[in-house]
Protein backbone atom coordinates (compact mmCIF):
# COMPACT_ATOMS: atom_id res chain seq x y z
CA UNK A 1 0.00 0.00 0.00
CA UNK A 2 1.48 3.42 -0.74
CA UNK A 3 2.37 5.34 1.82
CA UNK A 4 1.02 9.07 2.85
CA UNK A 5 2.62 12.03 2.04
CA UNK A 6 3.34 14.17 4.89
CA UNK A 7 4.32 17.93 5.19
CA UNK A 8 5.60 19.51 7.99
CA UNK A 9 5.13 23.09 8.84
CA UNK A 10 6.66 24.66 11.62
CA UNK A 11 8.95 21.89 11.22
CA UNK A 12 11.83 23.68 13.88
CA UNK A 13 9.80 24.73 16.65
CA UNK A 14 9.14 22.60 19.67
CA UNK A 15 6.23 20.42 18.67
CA UNK A 16 6.86 20.91 14.87
CA UNK A 17 10.04 18.86 15.91
CA UNK A 18 8.91 16.47 17.53
CA UNK A 19 6.15 15.71 14.61
CA UNK A 20 8.96 15.49 11.64
CA UNK A 21 10.46 12.64 14.23
CA UNK A 22 6.78 11.01 14.84
CA UNK A 23 6.31 11.01 10.76
CA UNK A 24 9.87 9.85 9.72
CA UNK A 25 9.31 7.03 12.25
CA UNK A 26 5.43 5.93 11.03
CA UNK A 27 5.59 3.34 8.54
CA UNK A 28 2.52 4.11 6.46
CA UNK A 29 3.51 7.53 6.47
CA UNK A 30 6.32 9.53 4.17
CA UNK A 31 7.62 12.62 5.62
CA UNK A 32 7.87 15.00 1.60
CA UNK A 33 8.52 18.42 3.17
CA UNK A 34 9.43 20.07 6.12
CA UNK A 35 8.75 23.55 6.42
CA UNK A 36 10.40 26.61 8.30
CA UNK A 37 9.61 30.65 8.61
CA UNK A 38 10.50 31.84 5.02
CA UNK A 39 10.30 28.60 3.06
CA UNK A 40 7.93 28.88 0.25
CA UNK A 41 4.52 26.71 0.55
CA UNK A 42 4.83 25.80 -3.42
CA UNK A 43 7.20 23.03 -1.94
CA UNK A 44 4.47 21.29 -0.76
CA UNK A 45 2.59 21.06 -3.71
CA UNK A 46 6.02 20.52 -6.23
CA UNK A 47 6.47 17.69 -3.01
CA UNK A 48 2.88 16.18 -3.57
CA UNK A 49 2.07 16.27 -0.02
CA UNK A 50 -1.61 15.31 0.68
CA UNK A 51 -1.67 16.01 4.36
CA UNK A 52 -0.20 19.37 5.93
CA UNK A 53 0.66 19.34 9.46
CA UNK A 54 0.17 22.55 10.99
CA UNK A 55 2.41 24.10 13.78
CA UNK A 56 3.43 27.38 14.08
CA UNK A 57 2.45 30.59 15.13
CA UNK A 58 -1.27 32.35 15.19
CA UNK A 59 0.08 34.66 12.74
CA UNK A 60 1.14 32.38 10.58
CA UNK A 61 -1.51 29.85 10.26
CA UNK A 62 -3.96 31.60 8.23
CA UNK A 63 -1.89 31.87 5.17
CA UNK A 64 -0.73 28.55 5.47
CA UNK A 65 -4.53 27.06 5.36
CA UNK A 66 -5.50 28.85 2.53
CA UNK A 67 -2.60 27.26 0.75
CA UNK A 68 -3.20 24.16 1.33
CA UNK A 69 -7.00 24.01 1.13
CA UNK A 70 -7.07 25.88 -2.09
CA UNK A 71 -4.48 23.46 -3.39
CA UNK A 72 -6.22 20.35 -2.42
CA UNK A 73 -3.78 19.41 0.93
CA UNK A 74 -5.55 18.39 4.07
CA UNK A 75 -4.29 19.90 7.39
CA UNK A 76 -4.01 19.09 10.83
CA UNK A 77 -3.96 21.68 12.87
CA UNK A 78 -2.50 22.59 16.12
CA UNK A 79 -2.11 26.36 15.97
CA UNK A 80 -3.51 28.68 18.58
CA UNK A 81 -5.23 31.11 18.18
CA UNK A 82 -9.06 30.43 16.47
CA UNK A 83 -11.90 32.92 16.73
CA UNK A 84 -15.21 32.67 15.20
CA UNK A 85 -14.32 35.19 12.11
CA UNK A 86 -11.25 32.87 11.54
CA UNK A 87 -13.30 29.84 11.45
CA UNK A 88 -16.14 31.17 8.92
CA UNK A 89 -12.99 32.42 6.80
CA UNK A 90 -11.73 28.80 6.46
CA UNK A 91 -14.97 27.45 6.14
CA UNK A 92 -15.27 29.78 2.98
CA UNK A 93 -11.62 28.09 2.04
CA UNK A 94 -13.18 24.73 2.74
CA UNK A 95 -16.97 24.92 0.43
CA UNK A 96 -14.25 25.86 -2.51
CA UNK A 97 -12.45 23.30 -2.03
CA UNK A 98 -15.19 20.62 -1.28
CA UNK A 99 -12.83 17.39 -1.21
CA UNK A 100 -10.20 18.95 1.48
CA UNK A 101 -10.25 18.39 5.36
CA UNK A 102 -8.92 20.22 7.77
CA UNK A 103 -8.63 19.10 11.58
CA UNK A 104 -8.39 21.80 13.94
CA UNK A 105 -7.10 20.30 17.34
CA UNK A 106 -6.91 22.90 20.36
CA UNK A 107 -4.93 19.65 21.93
CA UNK A 108 -3.75 16.62 20.38
CA UNK A 109 -2.71 14.66 23.64
CA UNK A 110 -5.81 11.63 24.81
CA UNK A 111 -5.54 12.84 28.29
CA UNK A 112 -6.08 16.51 27.88
CA UNK A 113 -9.25 15.28 25.09
CA UNK A 114 -10.31 12.92 28.26
CA UNK A 115 -9.82 16.25 30.07
CA UNK A 116 -12.33 18.37 28.08
CA UNK A 117 -15.06 15.50 27.90
CA UNK A 118 -14.62 14.93 31.31
CA UNK A 119 -15.30 18.71 32.94
CA UNK A 120 -18.06 19.01 30.24
CA UNK A 121 -20.01 16.14 31.47
CA UNK A 122 -19.78 17.21 34.85
CA UNK A 123 -20.29 21.05 34.30
CA UNK A 124 -24.06 20.66 34.76
CA UNK A 125 -23.79 19.12 38.27
CA UNK A 126 -21.60 21.92 39.87
CA UNK A 127 -22.75 25.81 40.75
CA UNK A 128 -19.03 26.69 39.90
CA UNK A 129 -16.53 26.13 37.57
CA UNK A 130 -12.72 28.14 36.43
CA UNK A 131 -10.25 26.37 34.59
CA UNK A 132 -6.21 27.31 35.48
CA UNK A 133 -3.76 26.55 32.55
CA UNK A 134 -0.39 25.84 33.31
CA UNK A 135 2.41 26.37 30.34
CA UNK A 136 6.17 26.91 29.63
CA UNK A 137 6.82 30.70 29.54
CA UNK A 138 7.77 30.70 25.85
CA UNK A 139 4.30 30.19 24.55
CA UNK A 140 3.35 32.86 22.53
CA UNK A 141 -0.90 33.05 23.50
CA UNK A 142 -2.81 33.04 26.58
CA UNK A 143 -5.15 31.70 27.33
CA UNK A 144 -4.06 28.47 25.52
CA UNK A 145 -6.56 27.11 23.17
CA UNK A 146 -7.05 23.88 24.96
CA UNK A 147 -8.33 26.66 27.75
CA UNK A 148 -10.57 28.44 26.03
CA UNK A 149 -11.98 25.58 24.63
CA UNK A 150 -12.48 23.74 27.66
CA UNK A 151 -14.49 27.13 28.49
CA UNK A 152 -16.52 26.97 25.90
CA UNK A 153 -17.86 23.22 26.25
CA UNK A 154 -18.42 24.34 29.96
CA UNK A 155 -20.56 27.14 29.26
CA UNK A 156 -22.15 25.19 26.33
CA UNK A 157 -23.22 22.22 28.63
CA UNK A 158 -24.21 25.05 31.33
CA UNK A 159 -26.12 26.52 28.92
CA UNK A 160 -28.11 23.49 27.96
CA UNK A 161 -28.73 22.25 31.26
CA UNK A 162 -30.04 25.87 32.19
CA UNK A 163 -27.66 26.21 34.84
CA UNK A 164 -27.98 30.01 35.82
CA UNK A 165 -24.80 32.02 36.12
CA UNK A 166 -22.31 30.86 38.66
CA UNK A 167 -22.20 32.16 41.81
CA UNK A 168 -19.41 35.44 42.52
CA UNK A 169 -19.80 38.25 44.55
CA UNK A 170 -16.67 39.94 44.08
CA UNK A 171 -17.19 43.88 43.53
CA UNK A 172 -13.90 44.97 43.58
CA UNK A 173 -10.73 43.03 41.99
CA UNK A 174 -7.42 44.30 40.58
CA UNK A 175 -7.99 43.71 36.44
CA UNK A 176 -6.74 40.44 35.89
CA UNK A 177 -7.29 38.99 39.45
CA UNK A 178 -10.33 36.83 38.29
CA UNK A 179 -8.75 35.83 35.12
CA UNK A 180 -9.76 35.82 31.25
CA UNK A 181 -13.77 35.58 31.11
CA UNK A 182 -14.51 32.91 28.20
CA UNK A 183 -18.63 32.55 27.93
CA UNK A 184 -18.74 33.45 31.73
CA UNK A 185 -15.92 30.80 32.74
CA UNK A 186 -13.00 32.64 34.03
CA UNK A 187 -9.82 31.25 32.23
CA UNK A 188 -6.36 32.03 34.59
CA UNK A 189 -3.20 31.39 32.75
CA UNK A 190 0.10 30.59 34.46
CA UNK A 191 3.56 30.98 32.71
CA UNK A 192 6.27 29.55 34.83
CA UNK A 193 10.12 27.99 33.86
CA UNK A 194 10.11 24.58 34.27
CA UNK A 195 6.41 23.48 32.69
CA UNK A 196 5.29 22.39 29.52
CA UNK A 197 1.60 22.12 28.91
CA UNK A 198 -0.97 21.72 31.94
CA UNK A 199 -4.05 22.69 32.67
CA UNK A 200 -6.99 22.25 36.37
CA UNK A 201 -10.46 22.02 35.83
CA UNK A 202 -12.26 22.82 38.96
CA UNK A 203 -15.34 22.56 39.88
CA UNK A 204 -16.82 23.30 42.80
CA UNK A 205 -20.58 22.56 44.83
CA UNK A 206 -21.77 22.75 48.20
CA UNK A 207 -19.48 21.55 50.57
CA UNK A 208 -17.25 19.51 47.75
CA UNK A 209 -14.95 20.04 44.90
CA UNK A 210 -13.51 18.28 41.75
CA UNK A 211 -10.41 18.66 40.42
CA UNK A 212 -10.28 17.51 36.78
CA UNK A 213 -5.87 17.73 35.96
CA UNK A 214 -4.05 17.23 33.45
CA UNK A 215 -0.18 17.24 32.65
CA UNK A 216 1.76 16.59 29.08
CA UNK A 217 5.29 16.08 30.48
CA UNK A 218 6.65 15.96 27.06
CA UNK A 219 5.70 16.59 23.34
CA UNK A 220 5.56 13.11 22.51
CA UNK A 221 2.42 13.03 24.28
CA UNK A 222 0.60 14.92 21.14
CA UNK A 223 2.36 12.86 18.71
CA UNK A 224 -0.42 10.00 18.83
CA UNK A 225 -2.86 12.23 18.04
CA UNK A 226 -1.46 14.36 15.05
CA UNK A 227 -0.42 10.87 13.48
CA UNK A 228 -4.27 9.75 13.85
CA UNK A 229 -5.38 12.94 12.97
CA UNK A 230 -3.26 13.13 9.47
CA UNK A 231 -5.07 9.03 8.94
CA UNK A 232 -8.32 10.07 9.34
CA UNK A 233 -8.57 13.71 7.91
CA UNK A 234 -8.07 12.32 4.39
CA UNK A 235 -11.10 10.79 4.47
CA UNK A 236 -13.06 13.98 6.57
CA UNK A 237 -13.88 16.90 4.08
CA UNK A 238 -15.06 19.73 5.55
CA UNK A 239 -14.42 21.39 9.06
CA UNK A 240 -13.42 19.18 11.85
CA UNK A 241 -12.95 20.61 15.44
CA UNK A 242 -11.40 18.05 18.23
CA UNK A 243 -9.70 15.49 18.05
CA UNK A 244 -12.45 13.49 20.35
CA UNK A 245 -14.48 13.24 16.93
CA UNK A 246 -11.45 10.75 15.33
CA UNK A 247 -12.10 8.82 18.73
CA UNK A 248 -14.39 6.48 19.84
CA UNK A 249 -14.99 7.89 22.95
CA UNK A 250 -18.75 6.99 24.04
N1 LIG B 1 -2.75 21.30 19.54
C1 LIG B 1 -1.75 20.83 20.30
O1 LIG B 1 -1.82 19.72 20.85
C2 LIG B 1 -0.53 21.66 20.48
C3 LIG B 1 -0.49 22.90 19.91
N2 LIG B 1 0.61 23.67 20.05
C4 LIG B 1 0.57 24.94 19.35
O2 LIG B 1 1.44 24.86 18.23
C5 LIG B 1 1.98 26.16 17.96
C6 LIG B 1 3.49 26.08 17.95
O3 LIG B 1 3.95 25.83 19.26
P1 LIG B 1 5.51 25.64 19.59
O4 LIG B 1 6.07 24.54 18.76
O5 LIG B 1 5.60 25.58 21.05
O6 LIG B 1 6.07 27.04 19.07
P2 LIG B 1 7.54 27.32 18.50
O7 LIG B 1 7.71 28.80 18.50
O8 LIG B 1 8.54 26.48 19.20
O9 LIG B 1 7.46 26.79 16.99
C7 LIG B 1 6.79 27.43 15.96
C8 LIG B 1 7.67 27.31 14.75
O10 LIG B 1 6.95 27.79 13.62
C9 LIG B 1 7.84 28.62 12.86
N3 LIG B 1 7.09 29.51 12.02
C10 LIG B 1 6.55 30.71 12.31
N4 LIG B 1 5.91 31.20 11.25
C11 LIG B 1 6.07 30.29 10.25
C12 LIG B 1 5.65 30.21 8.91
N5 LIG B 1 4.94 31.19 8.33
N6 LIG B 1 5.98 29.13 8.17
C13 LIG B 1 6.71 28.13 8.71
N7 LIG B 1 7.15 28.14 9.99
C14 LIG B 1 6.82 29.21 10.75
C15 LIG B 1 8.68 29.32 13.92
O11 LIG B 1 9.83 29.89 13.37
P3 LIG B 1 10.62 31.05 14.18
O12 LIG B 1 11.26 30.35 15.33
O13 LIG B 1 11.56 31.60 13.17
O14 LIG B 1 9.57 32.03 14.63
C16 LIG B 1 8.96 28.14 14.86
O15 LIG B 1 10.04 27.36 14.42
C17 LIG B 1 1.40 27.09 19.03
O16 LIG B 1 0.25 27.73 18.55
C18 LIG B 1 1.04 26.13 20.15
O17 LIG B 1 0.03 26.61 21.00
C19 LIG B 1 1.71 23.26 20.75
C20 LIG B 1 1.70 22.04 21.36
C21 LIG B 1 0.57 21.14 21.28
O1 LIG C 1 1.86 26.05 23.27
C1 LIG C 1 1.83 24.92 23.80
O2 LIG C 1 2.80 24.38 24.35
C2 LIG C 1 0.54 24.21 23.77
N1 LIG C 1 -0.43 24.72 23.08
C3 LIG C 1 -1.75 24.19 22.95
C4 LIG C 1 -2.76 25.11 23.58
O3 LIG C 1 -2.63 26.34 23.48
O4 LIG C 1 -3.73 24.61 24.18
C5 LIG C 1 -1.84 22.76 23.43
C6 LIG C 1 -1.02 22.46 24.63
O5 LIG C 1 -1.58 23.12 25.73
C7 LIG C 1 0.43 22.90 24.43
Amino acid sequence: MSKLRVAVIGAKGRIGSEAVRAVEAAEDMELVAALGRGDELETLTGAGAQVAVELTHPDAVMANLEFCVRNGIHGVVGTTGWTDDRLAQLRTWLDASPRTGVLIAPNFSIGAVLTMRFAQQAARFFESAEVIELHHPNKADAPSGTAARTAKLIAEARAAADCPPQPDATSSALDGARGADVDGIPVHSVRLRGLLAHQEVLLGGVGETLTVRHDSLHHSSFMPGILLGARRVVATPGLTMGLENFLDLD
